[in-house]
């Protein structure tokens, strides 16, 4: 596709020779703060030098055109000097952050989470880096001028493009949201088929291009084998850095338990979702806890637990869905914080969170090689471990046996992206999310 060639209706361009690398953005000294504004899938970098008591408008010295589809974006390649403030001193290293999907709904509120700094935190300097589709790349250009009046202090750079070995480059986090929609009579093995191979060539980009600890959160459905396939193509990746989102289904779980125990949600902890991002997810609520005390304690009604609360909890996206008349986009984006932050900041004494991650080693007895969701406890590092004070009951582990089998079957039917062999599907039956096209 032809790259959209802007030119700003603001600022001339003082054209910079050479691409400038995240760790030469921003560099701070006792006075100054210099950092460097990138952005331009657009041809011009542009150049602006200021301090607290001059601004000089930039001075354009040179255009030229250009095919790369994944450069910095409009004010975000601007270069600047100014004195710092006093709490800028306190900014960490900026981090490269990038986005799949970037011009789709949850992106639509993820982004802005995270140039605020409510997920990295205030004094977290971030680079966004968008991937799109071609089919969405001019919306993507709405998504990096929205981005950028914003005005965002931590924002320092924005890039936008279609292609995840240009967008990934350096990328210390991904964010994989952007996959097809189920179309009207596709097969769901069809669908693990499409979408898997997205997540086949992002794994392979990621693999190539990204840093070597980078940190991945599948979210695009089905999520738990797609986040399988792009581990299992990123040989070079630890496939602990690989997770699928469940934190959705986590939360849901914690809502509908505090609604039934008359509490805040903030008194419900420990809850874990078992297993695929379906509706075989096996909801917990045999390990959970309402004020430290196990639910079956506090809620007595235990055939509205084993029945209702999860049922519930496994078909609340399509109940959404008909609600709503799209799947929940603002949820998600909060889910997506959630998932992030728990794994930059220590887990609470004696809780932990759900994630879909890799089962090689689980203390469980899983089946190896799957992407499961389980718990985990970080030490806020952004790596995690298991829990291993979990109990089992007969409902738990019959639950846990059908969503295991579950995403055996889909692991089978993707095995052609997996370097597995000739793929086999003969997936039990349909437990996407209900009304998740
Ligand atoms: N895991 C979860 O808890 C959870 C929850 C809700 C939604 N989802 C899934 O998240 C995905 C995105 O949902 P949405 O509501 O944002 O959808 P959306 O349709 O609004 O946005 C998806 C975006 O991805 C883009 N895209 C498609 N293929 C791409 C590719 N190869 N590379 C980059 N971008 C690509 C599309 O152009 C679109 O802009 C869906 O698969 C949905 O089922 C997961």
């Amino acid at each position: 596709m032809a790259v959209a060639e802007l030119t700003s209706p603001t600022v001339a361009y003082t054209h910079t020779p050479t691409r400038l690398h995240s760790s030469s953005q921003l560099s701070l000294s006792s006075t100054h703060l210099s950092f460097r504004l990138r952005r331009s899938f657009r041809p011009q970098n542009t150049r602006i030098t200021c301090s607290v008591d001059q601004v000089q408008a930039p001075v354009a010295v040179e255009t030229k055109k250009s095919t790369d589809k994944s450069d910095c974006f409009g004010v975000f390649c601007q270069t600047y000097d100014l004195r710092a403030e006093e709490e800028t001193k306190s900014w960490k290293k900026l981090i490269n952050i990038a986005v799949s999907g970037a011009a789709g709904m949850i992106s639509n509120h993820l982004l802005f989470k995270l140039a605020s700094g409510e997920v990295f935190g205030p004094n977290q300097p971030i680079a966004l880096k968008l991937l799109g589709s071609e089919r969405s790349f001019q919306a993507l250009e709405g998504v990096a001028m929205e981005l950028e009046d914003s005005l965002y202090p931590l924002l320092r750079e924005v890039s936008i493009g279609i292609n995840p070995y240009e967008v990934f480059e350096d990328a210390e986090w991904a964010l994989l949201i952007g996959a097809k929609p189920r179309g009207p009579g596709m097969e769901r093995a069809d669908l693990l088929d499409i979408n898997g191979q997205i997540f086949a060539e992002q794994g392979k980009a990621l693999n190539a291009v990204a840093s070597r600890n980078v940190k991945v959160i599948v979210v695009g459905n089905p999520c738990n084998t797609n986040a399988l396939i792009c581990l299992k193509n990123a040989p070079n990746i630890p496939a602990k850095n690989f997770h699928a989102l469940t934190r959705l289904d986590e939360n849901r779980a914690k809502c509908q338990l505090a609604l039934k125990a008359g509490v805040f949600y903030d008194k419900v902890s420990n809850v874990t979702i078992w297993g695929n991002h379906s509706t075989t997810q096996v909801p917990d609520f045999l390990n959970a806890r309402i004020n430290g005390l196990p639910v079956k304690e506090v809620i007595k009604d235990h055939k509205w637990l084993e029945e209702e609360f999860t049922e519930m909890v496994q078909k609340r996206g399509g109940l959404l869905i008909q609600k709503w008349g799209r799947s929940s986009a603002a949820s998600t984006a909060v889910s997506i914080a959630d998932a992030i932050k728990s794994l930059i900041t220590p887990t609470p004494e004696g809780d932990w969170f759900s994630s879909g991650v890799y089962t090689n080693g689980n203390p469980y007895g899983i089946a190896e090689g799957l992407v499961f969701s389980m718990p985990c406890r970080s030490k806020g590092d952004g790596d995690y471990e298991l829990v291993k004070d979990v109990i089992f009951d007969d409902y738990l582990l019959k639950k846990i046996t059908k969503t295991e089998a579950e995403l055996l079957a889909e692991k089978r039917c993707v095995a052609h992206l997996t370097g597995e062999g000739i793929a086999f599907c003969d997936l039990p039956e349909d437990t996407m999310l209900p009304g998740e096209m």
